[in-house]
C-alpha cells in the first residue's frame, strides 16, 4: 500500500479532533469523507477504517511512539508512523518519519502484547472493571473481540418488503448480502458499502441495525393492537422494528428525555412508512403518571456503559469515567422502578442494555424484583449476549411480566 499524503493529513486532522478536542469519532469521520469530492471508495475508506483503528488501538500506539496526551502534531504523526510501521506499510520520505525507529516499534509492540491493557489498548479502571464482573478469561475474550471492526447488518423493514426482494434490489445496486441463522430480519454485508446512499435505504427498506440489537423488539413478545411503550426510545432503532412487529396496527407510545432524539426519529419513521408512533418529550413526572397501568408492554432500553458497542465507538474507551458508570446505574434502577409502573397487570416489559456488565443487566433486574415495585413482576426469561461468543455486539435483555 502507498500512501497518499492528503489522505493521511486527513486522519492527522481527525485524530486530533477527537483526542485533542473531544469530538466523536463517528461525527469526525462523517466530516472527513466531505473533505475531496474527487475521493472514491478506497479513499473514503483508508481515512474511515484508519482513523478508527488508531483511536482503537491509542494507548498501545502511543506507549509504542513514546508520546504523551495531550499530543502535538508531530506526536501524532509518530503514532501514525507506528500503525504504518505494524501494517507493514513502507514509509515515505516525508519530514514527519526520518526518525522512526521501525525495528524498535516492532520489539516494544511484542513487549507490550503480552499486557492486556496494552494489547487491547483499554484504560486500567476498564480493564479491572471488564475482568472484576466478567472473571479473567471471559474478559480477555470479550476484549479482544470488542476490537474487532464490526459488520455492517441491516434489519429488513418487514412492513415495505422482505428480505428476499431486498436483497436483490441491493444486489442491482452491487450489495451483495447474506442472512444470518437465529437472526430473522437480518441480512449481513458481504463487504462494506456506504448503504445510505441506497435507493433501498430512501425507500425505507431497511434499517442499519445490529444483529443483537434485533433480538430486543422480537423478545418483548408484541402483537398487532397492542398498547406499547418505549421508555428510552432515542432516534428509535428499536421503535421502528416494533412498528413492523406490529403491522402498523395498535400503538406505539415512543419516550425520551431528549426531543432532538425523538425528531430523528419522527423522520425515520416517515421513510419507513410507519404511522402508529406517537413521540413524548419526558419533561416531568406527568407523561408517565398519565400511562400508569396501561402499557400491554413496556421496553426499557436503558443508557449504560455501552461496553458492549465498543466495536462501534472505539472512542468511548477514552471518552467514558468510572463516575459516569456508577452514575448511570443509579439511573439503570430509577428507570426501572419508574417507568415499570406503566405496565399493566398481565403485561410484560423487557429492560435492555449494550453493556456486558453484569452490574448493570442481570444483578440490576435482581435489584429490583426485589423492591416494592418489583415485586410486581416476575422474571420469565433474560438473555447475556457477549461479543466473543455470539459475533455480534454485547446485550442484556430481561423479560418480566407483571402478576
Ligand atoms: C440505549 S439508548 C436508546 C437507544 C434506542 N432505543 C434505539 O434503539 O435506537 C438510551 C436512551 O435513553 C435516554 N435516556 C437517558 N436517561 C433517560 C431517562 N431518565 N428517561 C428516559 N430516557 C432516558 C437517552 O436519551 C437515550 O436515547
Amino acid at each position: 500500500m502507498r500512501l497518499h499524503r492528503n489522505l493521511c493529513f486527513a486522519v492527522i486532522d481527525g485524530l486530533h479532533k477527537i483526542f485533542n478536542e473531544g469530538e466523536y469519532a463517528d461525527k469526525v469521520i462523517q466530516q472527513l469523507l466531505k473533505r475531496d469530492k474527487r475521493w472514491g471508495s478506497r479513499d473514503r475508506g483508508f481515512v474511515a477504517e484508519t482513523v478508527y483503528e488508531i483511536v482503537r488501538y491509542q494507548r498501545l500506539y502511543a506507549e509504542i511512539a513514546n508520546v504523551k496526551a495531550p499530543y502535538d502534531r508531530d506526536n501524532l504523526w509518530r503514532i501514525f508512523a507506528v500503525w504504518a510501521t505494524l501494517k507493514g506499510i513502507k514509509l515515505p520520505d516525508w519530514k514527519y518519519f526520518t526518525d522512526t525507529p521501525s525495528r524498535k516499534i516492532k520489539g516494544r509492540f511484542d513487549e507490550l502484547s503480552k499486557i492486556r491493557k496494552y494489547r487491547e489498548s483499554i484504560p486500567d479502571w476498564i480493564d479491572e472493571l471488564g475482568s472484576k464482573e466478567l472473571g479473567e478469561t471471559e474478559w480477555t475474550k470479550e476484549i479482544a473481540k470488542q476490537n474487532e471492526q464490526a459488520d455492517v447488518i441491516l434489519r429488513v423493514n418487514t412492513l415495505k418488503t422482505n428480505k428476499k426482494d431486498l436483497q436483490l434490489k441491493l444486489q442491482s445496486e452491487d450489495i451483495e448480502t447474506e442472512t444470518l441463522p437465529n437472526h430473522p430480519y437480518a441480512l449481513k454485508l458481504k463487504e462494506r458499502a456506504n448503504v445510505f446512499m441506497t435507493e433501498a435505504f430512501k425507500d425505507g427498506w431497511f434499517e442499519v441495525q445490529d444483529a443483537s440489537s434485533q433480538l430486543v423488539a422480537d423478545f418483548l413478545d408484541v402483537k398487532p393492537g397492542m398498547k406499547v411503550v418505549d421508555v428510552c426510545a432515542g432516534a428509535g432503532g428499536k421503535t421502528l422494528h416494533l412498528a413492523s412487529l406490529m403491522e402498523n396496527k395498535g400503538q406505539i407510545i415512543a419516550m425520551d428525555i431528549y426531543e432532538s432524539k425523538l425528531k430523528k426519529l419522527k423522520i425515520r419513521a416517515r421513510r419507513n412508512g410507519v404511522h402508529n408512533i406517537e413521540m413524548k418529550v419526558i419533561d416531568s413526572t406527568k407523561p408517565i403518571k398519565k400511562l400508569h397501568g396501561k402499557a400491554d408492554r413496556l421496553l426499557i432500553d436503558a443508557p449504560c456503559s455501552g461496553l458492549g458497542v465498543l466495536r462501534r465507538n472505539p472512542d468511548a474507551k477514552w471518552k467514558l469515567q468510572p463516575e459516569f458508570v456508577e452514575n448511570i446505574k443509579q439511573t439503570q434502577q430509577e428507570v426501572l422502578e419508574q417507568y415499570s409502573k406503566m405496565v399493566k397487570s398481565g403485561g410484560k416489559m423487557v429492560y435492555a442494555t449494550c453493556s456486558v456488565l453484569p452490574s448493570e443487566n442481570q444483578k440490576q433486574v435482581e435489584k429490583f424484583l426485589t423492591s416494592e415495585t418489583g415485586k410486581e413482576f416476575s422474571l420469565i426469561k433474560d438473555k447475556k449476549i457477549l461479543a466473543h461468543k455470539s459475533g455480534f455486539d454485547g446485550f442484556y435483555m430481561a423479560l418480566l411480566e407483571k402478576k
